[in-house]
């Protein structure tokens, strides 16, 4: 991406946070979940301005990872945590794409097992991103899969095909000592077997400035698992929590009933349920 296109997003991300954060952050919201990614920087940018200018009564701001909570600290607004408050008036946060039900994709940045659970507990849900993420069916546009958070002991039973070749003992099938066959095999492990029923393409997410792979802020790994378009999310996010070992998925369906999208044109686009 260009510099000028790096500029033209990152002002639709601030103009969608913006609009999202005037909109339903009232004299009476008390409690807010900040989501995760580049997106919502720019929604507590705007609370903590608003924070200053004007009488809110915001009591505690819950954070859906490790960099939402440092985001919450820096701009001096009341950090606290779920358990502390587990009903949440409004939540914001970003996502990776965006369907027309306002069924999403999330967890380009591995969050979105807090994200979920933060989500789960607003009374409303609301998503901000930039005119990239506006599609009509999910897997549309965001080419790297759903984003699978599975624990660190299940992560071959859900990724391994196993290739290999077996020597029997040739004494054990021919007892005069004629030469033994070799047998190749491919094995799938079980839960591989299931996601790749569903349509699904699985790799394990690898860092880039750490050797091995992501490991999540609650100490697991990501599974990035490509369906191509996805036809019906609702049903594939069943299936896929069915799979055990799967903690989270990165389909977020029925949740969010707001959409802002900050346009290329500098204009922002609203989505709502
Ligand atoms: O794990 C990360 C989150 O789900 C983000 O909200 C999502 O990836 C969108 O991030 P960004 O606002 O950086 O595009």
């Amino acid at each position: 991406m260009s510099a000028n296109n790096d500029q033209l997003v990152a002002e639709a991300k601030r103009k969608a946070s913006y609009a999202a954060i005037n909109e339903h952050v009232t004299a009476d919201t008390k409690v807010i979940g900040i989501g995760s990614g580049s997106t919502v920087v720019f929604c507590v940018e705007r609370l903590a301005q608003r924070m200053k200018s004007e009488s809110l009564s915001l009591q505690a701001c819950i954070p859906t990872s490790f960099q939402a909570k440092q985001l919450i600290i820096e701009a001096g607004l009341p950090l606290s945590e779920l358990n502390q408050h587990p009903t949440i008036d409004v939540a914001f946060d970003g996502a990776d794409e965006v369907d027309t039900s306002l069924n999403c994709i999330k967890g380009g940045g591995a969050c979105q097992l807090q994200e979920k659970l933060v989500a789960s507990c607003a009374k409303k849900f609301v998503i901000v991103a930039d005119y990239r993420k506006d599609s009509t069916v999910l897997g549309q546009q965001w080419k790297n899969g759903v984003p699978l958070e599975v624990i660190p002991m299940a992560y071959v039973s859900i990724l391994e095909v196993a290739y290999g070749t077996i020597h029997p003992p040739h004494y054990l099938l021919f007892p005069n000592g004629a030469p033994s066959p070799t047998y190749h095999y491919t094995f799938f492990s079980t839960h591989f077997q299931k996601l790749k029923a569903l349509g699904g393409k699985p790799t394990l997410r690898m860092a880039t400035r750490k050797a091995g792979p992501v490991v999540t802020d609650n100490g697991n790994f990501v599974i990035d698992a490509d369906f191509g378009n996805i036809k019906d999310p609702v049903a594939l996010e069943k299936d896929l929590i069915s799979i055990p070992g799967i903690v989270e998925t990165g389909l977020f369906c029925n949740m969010a009933t707001w959409a802002y999208f900050g346009m290329d044109n500098g204009e922002v686009k609203t989505r709502k349920l």
